[in-house]
């Protein structure tokens, strides 16, 4: 539904995004993450035709995004990352001029979304918080019930409780068959609502990975306290992934397959067992960090 090819955007300090490539399938909610500064709102903006590339090109829907971004426009929702307002109207004047642009008359699904988000829909823009307008810019972008959904950083500014809300909408939207590409920096939010995530870090993508995938390779250190330091034995010959975690202690690495750490410790006298487990954001940070392919 949405193709990014070859994307390259050099801005003229040499910065931007490089051969930038994904695609994100119909009905499915795609990820973009990355560090500040890493790309994401150019790669968006070249896909809501903002911005013309270096090189490259995307397209959505079939449409082409440099040639054909009005067309797109109209059936897509869009919430850039940085939302400027008409300060004067009130919300509900605000999101009333861009339903009749949009030339959307029924404005039932604009009155549930503001019930939804709570939003005091009579407050002047001006006097809303960075959350209120948040939530503006958001029931904008779904209040025409797009078939495509483009969010950059979609929650900041928005409560833990205004965040929930929002995974409820996008995963029901998902299973309404919306098509949902969102940058986020928050891992939480990304791990309980995306089937794909693209990672790009100074302008290039390192990873396109699927998140079922990445929890399969997630780590579960397993701290296991012993009776007595002679069954440490046992665990040196058991070829499990371990270390000396104390006199009587070992931390037992597992990835996927538990059989082979329950069938050896059920030869031991086992006094105590801990866990700590990996958690998405370890995989995320590896990708940020510099030392990553
Ligand atoms: N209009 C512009 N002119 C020149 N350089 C720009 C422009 N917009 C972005 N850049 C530079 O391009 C790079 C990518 O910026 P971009 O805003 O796309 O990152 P981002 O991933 O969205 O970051 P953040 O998470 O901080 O929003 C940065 O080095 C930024 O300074």
């Amino acid at each position: 539904m949405i193709e990014v090819k070859s994307l390259t955007k050099v801005y003229p300090s040499g910065k931007g995004i490089f051969d930038v490539s994904f695609d994100v399938k119909e009905g499915e909610i795609f990820g973009f993450l990355g560090p500040n500064g890493a790309g994401k709102t150019t790669t968006i903006r070249n896909l809501m035709g903002f911005t013309n590339p270096t090189k490259g090109h995307a397209s959505i829907g079939g449409l082409d995004c440099r040639t054909q971004a009005a067309k797109i426009q109209e059936k897509l929702g869009y919430v850039p990352g940085e939302i400027a307002f008409f300060d004067n109207m009130t919300g509900l004047q605000f999101l009333k001029f861009i339903a009749d642009m949009r030339g959307v008359h029924d404005s039932s699904r604009q009155k549930k979304l503001i019930e939804w988000f709570e939003l005091e829909s009579n407050r002047k823009i001006r006097k809303m918080s960075k959350g209120m307008k948040q939530k503006v810019g958001l029931i904008a972008a779904f209040m025409h019930d797009p078939n495509v959904i483009v969010l950059d950083e979609p929650t900041s500014g928005l409560d833990p409780l205004m965040q929930r809300k929002f995974v409820e909408l996008i995963i029901e939207e998902r299973n309404r068959g919306k098509t949902i590409l969102m940058s986020s920096h928050m891992f939480d939010e990304v791990d309980k609502t995306c089937e794909r995530v693209a990672i790009i870090r100074d302008g290039r993508i390192v990873a396109v990975e699927d998140i079922k995938t990445l929890k399969a390779s997630l780590e579960k250190s397993f701290f296991i306290t012993f009776a007595n330091s002679s069954e440490i034995e046992k665990i040196e010959k058991s070829g499990l992934d371990f270390k000396i975690a104390g006199e009587h202690k070992v931390e037992i690495i597992v990835t996927g397959d538990y059989s082979p750490l329950i069938n050896t410790l059920s030869n031991c006298h086992v006094t105590d067992i801990a866990t700590s487990v990996q958690t998405l954001e370890h995989i995320f940070m590896r990708y940020y960090s510099k030392e990553a392919k």
